[in-house]
């Protein structure tokens, strides 16, 4: 029999656990399942979590998450990797490491700084330190509004600003940038793409939910599933938003607090059939 594995897309997300299950590592591995992707983890903290907050973090040694990522990429193969939380300087000095070292592409660095109930999720003076270290080596950076804030200095506040914040995280390095509007008010939330030439943006109907935990991991692990399986980088972040959007669009209701996104929804948006009674 002809083995197919090597055709099987495999991903890697090198991240914090949430126990809570909506974002982090957690988030990652249903979004690589749920896009038929072979999801694998490095992870670097556990975080004490539910709907409510981040009540703990333990950061696990430097050298425990290098040991994961050699695990995967000597054994397994990875086709396409995220981080997520990193923590710490010395957690991201040997992640970038390792991205050197196996030569890992395409790289997403999703640069999570701080959870949404406002614990730092990465010590405050690592910020500045993604520029030299990941950002370099990423085909795609995806920060939120705050984070794209404190990478550039900038105020963000108009349309033109986001364009020059996104022009300048390129200038750091990164082949592609995407400024998430997430955290935006309005009829619509709108990500905007510069691949390095274009603009792109991708606007879909805001939600009025507090169900939003965890969006931004959904939304980068469903890019790097996509260019898992080797989608040109526009397509797959359009599949992304329109993941992360039926999944902002059904929420599961679970918890006192910001409860998880449903990460399932977007297969069941293509799967659904309509049932008729007719004989
Ligand atoms: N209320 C919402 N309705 C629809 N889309 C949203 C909403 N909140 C966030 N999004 C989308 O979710 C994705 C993650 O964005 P954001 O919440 O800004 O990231 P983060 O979780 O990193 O703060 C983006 O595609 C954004 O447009
Ligand atoms: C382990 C982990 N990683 C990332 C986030 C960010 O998610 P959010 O901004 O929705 O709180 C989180 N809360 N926990």
């Amino acid at each position: 029999m002809i083995s197919t594995s090597s055709r099987i897309p495999r991903a890697l997300t090198i991240a914090g656990s949430d126990s809570g299950g909506g974002a982090g590592i957690q988030a990652d591995l249903k979004t690589f399942q749920e896009l038929d992707v072979f999801g694998m983890s490095a992870v670097t903290a556990i975080t004490i979590q539910n709907t409510l907050g981040v009540h703990g973090i333990y950061e696990l040694d430097p050298e425990a998450v290098a040991g994961q990522i050699d695990a995967v990429v000597e054994d397994l193969g990875v086709n396409a990797l995220k981080t997520g939380m990193i923590a710490n300087i010395s957690i991201m000095e040997i992640i970038a490491d390792r991205v050197k070292r196996h030569r890992l592409f395409p790289l997403v660095v999703d640069p999570v700084m701080v959870a949404k109930g406002g614990a730092f999720l990465l010590e405050k003076s690592a910020q500045n330190t993604l520029v030299d270290t990941l950002i370099p080596l990423a085909q795609l950076v995806t920060p939120n509004l705050p984070e794209a804030e404190v990478l550039t200095g900038m105020k963000l506040n108009t349309d033109e600003s986001c364009k020059e914040a996104a022009r300048q995280i390129h200038d750091m390095g990164a082949a592609a940038v995407v400024i998430k509007g997430g955290h935006l008010e309005g009829e619509f939330s709108t990500d905007l793409l510069f691949d390095g030439e274009s603009f792109h943006t991708f606007t879909a109907p805001r939600v009025s939910t507090r169900h939003t935990h965890g969006t931004g991991c959904t939304f980068s692990a469903a890019v790097t599933a996509e260019l898992a399986k080797g989608r040109q980088l526009t397509k797959a972040v359009s599949t992304a938003k329109e993941f992360v959007t039926q999944a902002i669009a059904h929420p599961l209701e679970l918890g006192a607090g910001h409860g998880p996104t449903n990460h399932w929804a977007f297969r069941q948006s293509r799967t659904q059939t309509v049932i008729s009674d007719s004989p």
